[in-house]
């Protein structure tokens, strides 16, 4: 691990391919460490409470607001999502290095509270991939897919605000550039 920890946020249009590239890294490096979201989404087939986020309904998340627990939170295509505070403050005073898997309206949050943090945007190699993954997971009916391409739009348009940009072509290479941004190995 790096000698400077450090949080960092990675953020990219729905479909873009973030999970499946921490998915990767993770496989390969388990000890970098990704905070598990709470959500008010429905589990896909699949999905684990508790390994791949907190599923909550919206009365917990209001609670989880009104206590403080959330470090930042946000409504996406619907549903709201936030990151609890608790463990990532934990691993950092630790001195471990944190990653957060968020939207850009989480990531302008964590800007503003953590300006140290280190904000890298994951970017489709065109628009039409962009489409062809978020329609081809199968995951979202089709109202949902339009929601979603409303916000990547504006995701991309915000592409500058951030330190680093990576291209998802490759799982491979993108897990391995990730991996050197976190100063894994
Ligand atoms: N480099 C790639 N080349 C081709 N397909 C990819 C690539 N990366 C991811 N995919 C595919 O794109 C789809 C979307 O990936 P994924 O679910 O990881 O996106 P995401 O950014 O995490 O989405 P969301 O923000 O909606 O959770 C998946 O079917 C995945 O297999
Ligand atoms: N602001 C936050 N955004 C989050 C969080 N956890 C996930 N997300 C983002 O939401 C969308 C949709 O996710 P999906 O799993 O329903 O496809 C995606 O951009 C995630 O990165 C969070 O805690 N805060």
């Amino acid at each position: 691990m790096s000698e400077r920890p450090r949080l960092t946020v990675l953020s990219g249009p729905s479909g873009v391919g973030k999970s499946t590239v921490v998915a990767h890294m993770r496989q390969q490096h388990p000890e970098v460490w990704l905070s598990v979201s709470a959500t008010t989404r429905h589990p896909r087939p699949g999905e684990k409470d508790g390994v791949h986020y907190h599923f909550v309904d919206n009365d917990e998340f209001e609670k989880l607001i009104a206590n403080g627990e959330l470090l930042e939170s946000a409504v996406f295509a619907g549903n709201r999502y936030g990151t609890p505070r608790a463990a990532v403050q934990e691993k950092l005073e630790r001195g471990e290095p944190v990653l957060l898997e968020i939207d850009l309206q989480g990531a302008r949050q964590v800007r503003e509270s953590m300006p140290e943090a280190q904000l890298v945007f994951l970017a489709p190699p065109s628009w039409d991939e962009l489409v062809r993954r978020l329609t081809g997971r199968g995951t979202e009916a089709q109202d949902v897919i339009d929601q979603r391409l409303a916000a990547a739009r504006v995701e991309l348009a915000a592409e500058p605000e951030f330190d680093t940009t990576l291209v998802n072509t490759s799982v491979e290479q993108v897990a391995a550039e990730l991996l050197a941004l976190l100063g894994v190995a």
